[in-house]
């Protein structure tokens, strides 16, 4: 290794200096704070845990991305967290266990061993909420809402909202009695978004006449949420086990459409999301300029099962680091007080006093070149501020 080569971080794993550092940090008081004020509770769950209790029920997306390491006191296999959603899920089945519902939130960085794409660190700053205990329309209003209006704290603008639904599919799937290959193919070609491969895979594989054609016609359920009542309306006649999905994104657009007028949202019914766990209405937003969503979530409720106690939930998270790289909010601005050394104890009183009240105060050393928009000078015996 060169002394070069030393400075070499791994690739997707970044360092944040000053003033990124802090603008991030500024904006994580912020959104948390948000989200303590709108009724969510904090949780801290571990950074790693034992692989078995990390992975159980989230599926072979999530296990690729995980880092693995072995565990020297028991040899076991331990995971680091590579998605807060299932732990936190974990908490609320198990750790917690209340009656009715509940709220939580958490923001804590996750180590992903694989990408979730070229754009992405591997160790984002995940923050997010979760909603347990209620499977209605209003849980996924709020949560959406949620989502959109930290967006907004964080000063992300032009946010184009995605609304999908895995129910829709997964509904399709079952009719049709397709294998778990068939269905792997059937979510790459979905993901690819191309309608002559799905209609010729439609064609090839499904039998059923009416069936075939629903499978085709889930890649035109994608666009302007407006234009697509008749798609939606034809969908529901093929297959009528999709109706009650398609209401259901349907009452939330309507609901979130009030609420967010400057927000733009689409259906797109292709949209599955990378995690296997979510199990019903899914969710995106996306902004100008950048690939990836921006932040996304979705139901998902099974996953509790797998802890003894199946409920409801839904929720959201996002990178904290991309939302302030994207975000326009603006960070407190700070004077410096340049002090003396001085050991005077009124003058150590006096510097104390103005940190607590969030001043920032600094004595040089030797070499310092820090400039001052204030310096504390002794001004007839007494320590003042004087402007510099
Ligand atoms: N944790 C998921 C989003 C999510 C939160 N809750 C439910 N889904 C993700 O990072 O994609």
């Amino acid at each position: 290794m060169t002394s070069a080569d030393r400075w070499l971080l791994p690739d997707g794993i970044e360092e944040v200096l000053p003033p990124q550092a802090r603008r991030i940090e500024q904006l994580r008081r912020r959104l948390l704070d948000q989200l303590d004020n709108s009724g969510y509770d904090l949780v801290i769950p571990p950074a790693l845990e034992y692989l078995d209790s990390l992975l159980t029920g989230v599926g072979k997306d999530l296990d690729l991305r995980t880092f693995k390491v072995t565990d020297q006191l028991s040899g076991r296999l331990m995971g680091l967290s590579a998605d807060t959603t299932p732990q936190v899920a974990r908490i609320d089945a198990h750790s917690l266990a209340p009656e009715g519902i509940s709220r939580l939130s958490y923001c804590r960085t996750v180590f992903h061993a694989k990408a979730s794409s070229l754009l992405a660190s591997r160790t984002p700053t995940q923050i997010g909420a979760e909603l347990y205990g209620e499977a209605g329309v209003g849980a996924d209003v709020e949560i959406i809402s949620l989502m959109l209006t930290l967006l907004e704290s964080a000063g992300v603008q032009q946010v184009h909202l995605d609304l999908g639904h895995v129910g829709v599919f997964r509904a399709l799937a079952a009719k049709a009695g397709i294998s778990a290959e068939q269905q792997r193919e059937l979510f790459d070609l979905l993901k690819l978004k191309c309608a002559t491969d799905l209609e010729a895979w439609a064609a090839r594989e499904i039998q059923d006449a009416a069936l075939a054609e629903a499978f085709a016609l889930l890649i035109r359920l994608q666009g302007d949420r407006q234009k697509l009542d008749a798609a939606i309306s034809r969908m529901a006649e093929l297959v009528p086990e999709t109706s009650a999905e398609l209401a259901h994104i349907q009452q939330v657009a309507e609901q979130l459409a009030l609420r967010f007028p400057q927000t733009s949202l689409y259906f797109d019914l292709t949209e599955l999301r990378g995690y296997n766990y979510h199990t019903g209405l899914v969710f995106a937003a996306y902004i100008p300029g950048y690939g990836d969503a921006i932040a996304q979530g979705g139901r998902y409720d099974e996953t509790g099962a797998v802890f003894g106690r199946a409920r409801p939930a839904t929720g959201f998270s996002a990178d904290l680091k991309v939302l302030a790289r994207f975000g326009t909010y603006q960070t407190e601005a700070k004077q410096t007080v340049v002090a003396p050394n001085d050991n005077d104890p009124a003058l150590w009183q006096l510097i104390a006093q103005l940190r607590e009240q969030g001043k920032r105060v600094v004595v040089p050393l030797n070499d310092d070149a820090i400039r001052a928009d204030l310096y504390l000078k002794k001004l007839d015996g007494q320590w003042q501020l004087v402007e510099a």
